[in-house]
């Protein structure tokens, strides 16, 4: 990158003192704000000044050449994103992916060529958006918010670094969302939709479709995955009146995979292959590449396909991490061990496939699974499922762990203890990872304890527990309900996270022929933790 292309005002350079890496997450922290309602009533918050930002950065026209696969829905838009990347990467292209939120680092959220951006280009590019803004911003035009900035950085890192196609993934919503200033995608695509920020996107299914449509573009042609009726028709009523396609993706059938397996794990991934296949194929058509890439056999998958959805990665969703506190201790731990299956399902839909994800997994493995109706069997390790759970006390804890309890005992595979924690990093601040209070002593709990009364509620078969609006789940919980709850009964909060995960281990460590499958959940931001905790 030229010097030009980094410091706007002259006042330093990447690794200078007030301009390394480190500021540049401040900064970036100092423009997190809490949501407001983005709906009609206020212009989605003022959504028109995002193409101020752009002029100002002068990056209208350049963005106009950006070719562009525009992603939104409720669950599976960073998979299907992740997917595609893949598959056009390995198709040749040069690659950009944007995706949200991150796990342990900001720069997961920009990848380039399948790797997260460097340091190094981050802070640059971060200080040539920043300084520029800084010195334009007036009273009518403030600085961006925290969103809008990244979303921002995310066109400039792209354009800067010519990727031959930018996959973008939606932030929240569509039609007000940041990056639905992009105009002329070549493809967009809706996800799953299901009921998820519906103080923002509104309360029924339809609502909340019209908004994600919101992407949807006159002359881009649109696809989908299979959707609950109400959502459907609302998809169809929007792209009919822009008159553009609208195409249901069906899942991708395993049998074109050749006998391999897809990059990221569950069932429901299926779903977001599926759709990321489509995308991805009518992007190389579309911009003139198809060609030497399909051949007359359309039932098959072109080998750069397989490729790509094989290799596909995201840290998060439905991933297995073996503590490495044990792996390093294995031979003398014997066959025990901690075992952390990590899903950041946020949603009632989510937790119905994460549950079902990992019971399946859990039992895949099980040469024992905690239930006391089952006989021990003393040979082998033991296998016992933990819960370790927190989510934003925006969402109702009742609607995310009826699903997921209900899935479990439905697939046989019952926790044994569940811990409830407050997550790690603060949400005001980018790349800290600091209690909110480090005296556990202080730290307030009472969320915690809220959650913990729902889950005893819930396993107590309160009625009128779950809500009917839910499709799908409803009927999943109604089966898990008919099945014995007791084992459910063992629960605890711990003040942090890391004394959670110290107490899991001293217990697995005591328990030499016990291997602990602990499943966290609830919260993307929770899953980071761990991971960033484990791996220190
Ligand atoms: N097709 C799907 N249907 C239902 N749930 C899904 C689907 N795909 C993914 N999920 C669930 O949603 C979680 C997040 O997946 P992913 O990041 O792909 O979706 P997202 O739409 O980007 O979600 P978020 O907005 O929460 O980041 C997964 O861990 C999984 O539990």
């Amino acid at each position: 990158m030229s010097k030009a292309h980094m410091a706007s005002n002259g006042e330093g350079e990447p690794g200078s003192p007030a301009r390394t890496y480190e500021e540049a997450l401040n900064c970036l922290s100092s423009l997190i704000t809490r949501r407001t309602r983005a709906d009609g009533a206020n212009k989605g918050d003022h959504f028109d000044l995002m193409f101020e930002y752009l002029k100002i950065l002068e990056l209208e026209d350049s963005m106009s050449r950006l070719k562009v696969i525009h992603v939104a829905g409720t669950k599976g838009k960073g998979s299907t994103c992740a997917f595609t990347e893949s598959i056009l990467r390995n198709c040749g292209f040069h690659t950009g992916l944007f995706t949200s939120p991150h796990l342990i680092d900001v720069r997961e959220r920009f990848r380039l060529d399948g790797m997260d951006i460097s340091e190094e280009k981050f802070t640059a590019y971060f200080w040539w958006c920043w300084d520029i803004l800084q010195e334009k911003i007036n009273d009518d035009v403030p600085m961006p918010t925290y969103f809008r900035f990244l979303a921002l950085l995310a066109f400039k890192i792209f354009v800067a670094e010519n990727v031959d196609v930018a996959i973008v993934e939606v932030g929240l919503g569509g039609k007000f969302d940041a990056t639905n200033v992009i105009r002329t995608p070549i493809v967009c695509g809706i996800c799953s939709l299901g009921y998820d920020h519906m103080e923002i996107l509104g309360n029924t299914l339809g609502e909340i479709a019209g908004e994600k449509a919101g992407i949807f573009k006159q002359g881009v042609p649109a696809y989908t995955v299979s959707q609950p009726e109400e959502a459907m028709s609302s998809l169809k009523a929007k792209a009919s009146q822009l008159g553009i396609s609208l195409q249901v993706a069906s899942p991708l059938d395993r049998g074109l995979l050749d006998g391999q397996q897809l990059g990221l794990d569950g069932e429901h991934q299926y779903i977001n292959a599926g759709l990321a296949i489509s995308m991805s194929r009518s992007w190389l058509e579309r911009t003139g590449h198809s060609e030497g890439i399909f051949t007359q056999n359309t039932k098959s998958l072109p080998e750069q396909f397989i490729r790509g959805l094989t290799l596909s990665r995201l840290q998060g969703r439905a991933q297995i991490v073996p503590d490495p506190y044990f792996s390093t201790q294995s031979s003398t731990l014997g066959p025990g061990g901690l075992v952390f299956y990590l899903d950041g399902a946020h949603s009632p839909e989510s937790m119905v496939v994460c549950a079902s994800w990992f019971s399946n997994v859990a039992k895949e493995t099980a040469r024992y699974i905690y239930h006391p109706e089952q006989p021990k069997n003393s040979s082998s390790a033991r296998l016992v499922p933990i819960l370790i759970f927190n989510c934003m006390s925006v969402r109702d804890p009742q609607m995310l762990l009826a699903p997921l309890m209900s899935t479990c005992s439905y697939n046989g595979v019952y926790f044994h203890k569940a811990l409830f924690v407050p997550n790690q990093s603060t949400f005001n601040k980018v790349g800290s990872f600091t209690s909110t209070q480090s005296n556990p002593q202080q730290v307030d709990l009472s969320w915690q304890m809220t959650i913990q009364r729902v889950w005893k509620n819930t396993i107590n078969g309160n009625k009128g527990l779950i809500d009917d609006k839910v499709t799908g789940v409803n009927e999943v919980c109604k089966q898990g309900e008919q099945r014995n709850t007791r084992n459910f009964e063992n629960s605890a909060i711990f003040p942090s996270l890391a004394s959670a995960i110290q107490w899991l281990r001293e217990y697995a460590q005591q328990k030499r022929t016990i291997r602990l499958q602990v499943l966290v959940t609830g919260s993307l931001n929770l899953v980071g933790d761990v991971l960033r905790l484990i791996k220190k």
